[in-house]
């Protein structure tokens, strides 16, 4: 292709580690790239995400993209809405990242080492919840800001623990201070945490192509596919208080052959008694050709044990 592709970003130290591996992949194909940062309202405020609404994050790449002013945006596929964005396609869903969270605590303290009463730091209503649920008597404590900031919180002294995802901590180099990678059967992770999506213009076929050849991980889509059709028939968005992994996973058929399926756990929370909250969990298998499916099938299941009435922390 003969025309400059311009990749927008968001100027966070993630989003700018995010893209640039974007960036790389397709200059390794031959393709000439350059980047354009774009500030969001999710950048500029510092009032609790679950104040500013969906989509903060990345609703301002959606409009640069449908503008022209870009032809390419890189989002993290966990603060993505669930509403398609009409005129826009994700062209390709790169090879995910660990998809779970992990601990960050001082002296070096595991969550089950954290002694009651202790301070745990997150602005996810979704690690809130299981947190809480894990009953280990620590005290949720709601911050925001980025990766730095809330690992200052830490080191500084101010909070005893914070919780944040792992594929975040890994692009910006800071693996080695995670004192504990959380289990999903403590904490479920978020639907596409640790996955991008790479979008375009719907009718920009030859960037649609080239991302899609480049980029795209078969596996990941369809896992990611899975969780994110549970997230939407739960009718719930990226700050509701809902986890969902799925794996692609190899299995035997009928016959004997190796099949690939995929697997999905899902969890929301509920207000249980007084202060108590109430993890609701459900897995299932199906095909990959399924993925859908099992996304919205999870979710009646999770319906019926009495999701409807999803807490917000
Ligand atoms: N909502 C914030 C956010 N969006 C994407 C990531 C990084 C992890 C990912 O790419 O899934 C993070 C930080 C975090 O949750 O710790």
């Amino acid at each position: 292709m003969s025309r400059t592709i311009r990749i927008g970003t968001r100027g966070s130290k993630l989003a700018l580690a995010q893209t640039g591996t974007v960036a790389k992949a397709l200059e390794d194909a031959g393709a000439e790239v350059e980047l354009v940062t774009i500030s969001t309202p999710g950048d500029r405020s510092s009032a609790p995400i679950t104040e500013i609404g969906i989509g903060v994050f990345t609703s301002a790449l959606r409009d640069a993209l449908t503008a022209g002013e870009i032809d390419v945006a890189v989002h993290s596929y966990k603060d993505l809405p669930t509403a398609p964005a009409p005129g826009l396609v994700i062209a390709a869903v790169p090879p995910r990242a660990d998809p779970r969270d992990a601990l960050i605590a001082r002296d070096g303290l595991t969550l089950g080492e954290l002694p009651p009463g202790s301070t745990v730091g997150t602005g996810s209503p979704r690690r809130t919840a299981q947190l809480r649920a894990l009953g280990l008597g620590l005290e949720i404590v709601p911050i925001r800001g980025n990766i730095d900031t809330r690992m200052g919180k830490v080191s500084g002294g101010e909070l005893d623990a914070v919780v944040l995802a792992r594929a975040g901590l890994a692009r910006v180099g800071r693996l080695a201070e995670i004192t504990e990678t959380l289990d999903p059967i403590q904490l479920l992770p978020a639907p596409a945490q640790g996955a991008l999506a790479v979008e375009c213009r719907a009718d920009d076929a030859d960037v649609a192509r080239l991302l899609q050849s480049t980029l795209d991980d078969e596996a990941t889509r369809v896992a990611v596919t899975a969780e994110r059709a549970m997230l939407a028939a739960l009718e719930a968005g990226c700050s509701a208080p809902v986890g969902a992994l799925a794996e692609v996973v190899e299995d035997l058929d009928e016959n004997g052959s190796v099949v690939e399926r995929v697997s999905l756990r899902g969890t929301a929370a509920v207000a249980g008694d007084g202060e108590a909250v109430e993890m609701l969990r459900a897995s299932a298998v199906a095909g990959k050709a399924e993925a859908d499916k099992l996304g919205r099938e999870l979710a009646a299941e999770l319906l019926d044990l009495g999701a409807g009435a999803l807490t917000a922390n």
